[in-house]
């Protein structure tokens, strides 16, 4: 194992999570639903305090991992968390009661984002996880820039693509689509980017003002 593969499990191994994270971890994988890593569950919870985020939305609720991250130190905060399949969400549903998440903090929304985000108020998130369609990332970041606030956040986990975004031979549509986004974001007036190798990649974009 290289030196950065020793220091990457590392990071990934670090952190540690609540009981109820372990949980919907643990139905997550049985049910083949790919959650951010306990790295990227970390980071989550710690940019939701740093930015002291009051309201966060969620693309891709799954079952719960990154919400529950989101919220870990967050009492305050509120989630719109919006999710296409309705087994994955009755068993987040399921998962948040368990975590004590009180229902007046959570707004959990069935449907597709491409739908249910342009019906979200403009410039009213703090913070914005995008983590559904892998192929409609461009869609999802135009959605995202008009609903989180200037100063604001958009997260995007997988920013790698299991690897193949810096594999010239890749060129699958998932792939494609992040690449895409990368290039666009990379010197965008409105947009800060950080690329940081945590988990599978996760690509933070800070909205600028004006
Ligand atoms: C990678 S999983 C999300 C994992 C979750 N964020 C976590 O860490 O626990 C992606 C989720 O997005 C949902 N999804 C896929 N396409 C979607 C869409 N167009 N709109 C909303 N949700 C979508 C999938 O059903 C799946 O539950």
């Amino acid at each position: 194992m290289s030196k950065l593969e020793r220091n990457w499990q590392y990071a990934e191994q670090y952190p540690t999570e609540t009981a109820a994270i372990s949980r919907a971890r643990r139905l997550s994988l049985e049910l083949g639903i790919e959650p951010v890593s306990r790295s990227v569950g970390a980071m989550l919870s710690g940019l939701t305090v740093l930015s002291r985020a009051e309201a966060i939305c969620e693309i891709g609720t799954g079952v719960g991992v990154s919400g529950l991250s989101l919220l870990r130190h967050a009492p305050e905060a509120t989630l719109t968390s919006i999710e296409i399949e309705p087994e994955h969400l009755r068993e987040a549903k399921t998962v948040f009661a368990e975590a004590g998440i009180p229902a007046a903090k959570l707004r959990l929304i069935e449907g597709d984002a491409m739908h249910v985000m342009p019906r979200l108020n403009l410039a009213a998130y703090d913070l914005v996880l995008l983590d559904a369609d892998p192929t409609r990332l461009l869609d999802h970041l135009e959605h995202a820039l008009a609903i989180v606030r200037p100063g604001g956040s958009i997260v995007v986990p997988g920013a790698f693509s299991h690897g193949r975004v810096p594999d010239p031979a890749a060129r699958d549509e998932a792939t494609r689509s992040m690449r895409d986004l990368l290039a666009v974001v990379a010197d965008s007036p409105a947009i800060a980017p950080i690329l940081s190798p945590a988990g599978d990649g996760v690509l933070t974009l800070v909205r600028l003002d004006g």
